[in-house]
Parts: structure tokens; C-alpha cells; sequence
């Protein structure tokens, strides 16, 4: 709206392709494959499903088609969701002690009878493809970061592929979580590519969220709140960066449609990038997995191989 009101001043509004760069980055990981292969060591990523939920098998069995397409040998194991926890816990010292699994990734949440925190413990850091392990947290806020979180990562690859600079830029984060928020304002404030940055955290406390996200130079929406960021809310020529995937009830054939936690459509009026969700941080978030899970098996192993 902004947009027109200023005469077609402003050019194009740029929407990033995630499926694309996503696409990119497992081309890049081809090659490395190819080289561990050539040394006899056949990348593995193990996944581990203990829910009921739709969405959660939906996500574990597109990573495990991921790992198909790129040459990963992908391992499933369910666990019924009212098994003990022990059941959990067993699975992952065997996959720890197995030679064949370099990641493993237990999808999250799990039931509220499983200590999570335990889950996140008993992973081997050097297989913690998730980079959840309280060592791994520790080395990426110390600006040591064997894995970085996949989603966080995906977010500096998109940046980058966009040609967006963080540097002495001022950075908005909405939302804190251990998963997303607290890792990326991590990286986005430490030194060097990709980061350097001015960073605000905001979250449900914060008392005047516009003041913040009208001010940024990005915004990164990453709450979980469907549609919750709109066009009104942000600078004129802002990044925008939208790390949702909700599911809101919709007329449609499954009864639901994915939304953002942007509201695109004003949003793509104001900024000047945009990652869309779905088709933005979503498949750079599977592809990082797979990025980390050449990193491990790399690692494990003692081959060197060029990471995309
Ligand atoms: N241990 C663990 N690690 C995770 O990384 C993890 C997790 N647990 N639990 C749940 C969240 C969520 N998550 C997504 C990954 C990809 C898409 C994705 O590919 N979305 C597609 C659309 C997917 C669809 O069609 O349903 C898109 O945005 O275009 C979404 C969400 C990873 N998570």
C-alpha cells in the first residue's frame, strides 16, 4: 500500500525462494557425499518419531525423503507414544553406540511423561545433528559451534542468499525459544558473516512490540503465532523473515491450510525481502539437517570434505 502511495518509487519486493536455496545447498552436499563415499563412509541420520501428532510424522518423513534424494542413509524408528520413557532413552544409547548412525535426530515434542531435557542430554554431542545437546548450546553461544541449529542456520543461509547484511544492522527477533529465538539472536549478534548485528529479543512479555518491529532493519518472526506480524508493523524497505509453520483450520481437503507468522500479503506491500512460509525457512530447515549430518559423519570419521 505504501508502495503505491509513493509513486512506485520503491523496486520490486523480493521473495525468497526457500525450496530453491534449500535445493542448492543439498546440490553443494552432493559433492561431499560423493567424497565420504569415496573413503568408504556412507553418511546415516537416524530419526526418531514418539508422538501421535500429524504434523510431526509429516516433518519426519520429509526428512527422510531428503536424505534419500542426496545419498543419506536414512534410519526410522517409532516408539509407541505411551511407552515408557526408558524406551526412549535405550534407543538413543543404541543408536549412540551404533557405527552407522552419525546424526540422530529425536523429533520433538515428545509426551509429557519424557523428560526432554534427558532426551537432549543422553544424545551423543558429536551426533547431535539438532545441536540441542547442552555442550553444543554451550560451544554456539561461546562462538564455537560444532552443529548449528538447523533452523537458525537455515535463516543465515537465506539471508545470504538474498545479498541481506546483517552487519551493524539493528536485528528484531521475535520469540525466545531454545529451538529458534535464543540460538539466532546468537549468531546474529557475534562477530563476523552473518552477524555483527544491533539484536532485540522480543516475546510475549514485551510491553510495545511495534516500537520494536517498526524500527527494524530485519524482523524475524518466530512465535508460533499465526499471521501476527503485519505490514503496519514494520519499516518501510525492512527484511522480513518468517519462521512459522502453523496449521490454521481451513475449508480445504485436509481441513487445515499452513500459514506464517507473517501476514504476507501487507507485509510483501512494505518490505523490501520476504521469505513466504511455506517455501521459505521451512525446507532450509531440512537442509541444514542434512548439511549437519555430513558435518558429523565428516567429523566421525576423519574425512575432510567442503561444506556448501
Ligand atoms: N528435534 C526436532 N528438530 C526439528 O528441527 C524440529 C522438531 N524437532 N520439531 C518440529 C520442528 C518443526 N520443523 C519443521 C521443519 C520443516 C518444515 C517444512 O519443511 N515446512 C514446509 C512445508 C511442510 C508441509 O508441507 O507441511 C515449508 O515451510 O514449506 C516445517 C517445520 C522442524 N522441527
Amino acid at each position: 500500500m505504501l508502495k503505491e502511495a509513493e509513486g512506485g518509487r520503491r523496486s520490486m519486493t523480493h521473495v525468497v525462494d526457500g525450496n530453491a536455496v534449500a535445493e542448492d545447498v543439498r546440490d553443494g552436499l552432493s559433492d561431499a557425499i560423493g567424497t565420504l563415499k569415496s573413503e568408504g563412509v556412507e553418511p546415516g541420520l537416524a530419526t526418531v518419531l514418539m508422538s501421535d501428532d500429524d504434523a510431526s510424522a509429516t516433518y519426519v518423513s520429509m526428512k527422510q525423503r531428503d536424505c534419500e534424494e542426496v545419498g543419506i542413509e536414512g534410519i526410522h524408528v517409532e516408539i509407541d507414544p505411551d511407552a515408557p520413557a526408558e524406551e526412549l532413552y535405550e534407543t538413543i544409547d543404541d543408536l549412540n553406540a551404533d557405527p552407522d548412525v552419525h546424526g540422530i535426530l529425536v523429533q520433538l515434542p515428545v509426551p509429557d511423561h519424557v523428560d526432554d531435557r534427558e532426551v537432549l542430554r543422553r544424545i551423543d554431542p558429536a551426533k547431535d545433528v539438532d545441536g540441542f545437546h547442552p555442550e553444543n548450546v554451550g560451544r554456539l553461544v561461546a562462538g564455537n559451534a560444532r552443529f548449528k541449529p538447523c533452523t537458525p542456520h537455515g535463516v543465515q543461509k537465506l539471508l545470504a542468499s538474498a545479498d541481506v547484511e546483517t552487519d551493524g544492522q539493528d536485528v528484531v527477533v521475535v520469540g525466545r525459544s531454545d529451538i529458534v529465538g535464543k540460538p539466532l539472536a546468537n549468531l546474529f549478534v557475534q562477530r563476523g558473516e552473518g552477524g555483527n548485528a544491533t539484536v532485540t529479543v522480543c516475546h510475549s512479555h514485551t510491553e510495545d512490540l511495534e516500537a520494536h518491529t517498526s524500527r527494524a532493519d530485519v524482523v524475524v518472526a518466530a512465535a508460533g503465532v499465526p499471521e501476527f506480524i503485519d505490514g503496519s508493523m514494520l519499516k518501510e524497505g525492512a527484511t522480513v523473515v518468517d519462521v512459522g509453520t502453523n496449521r490454521v483450520d481451513a475449508d480445504t481437503e485436509k481441513g487445515y491450510r499452513l500459514t506464517g507468522d507473517v501476514d504476507f500479503e501487507s507485509a510483501k506491500e512494505v518490505a523490501d525481502v520476504i521469505t513466504p512460509s511455506p517455501g521459505g525457512v521451512g525446507p532450509m530447515t531440512r537442509a541444514m539437517l542434512l548439511y549437519n549430518t555430513v558435518k558429523a559423519a565428516s567429523d566421525l570419521a576423519d574425512v575432510n570434505v567442503e561444506l556448501p
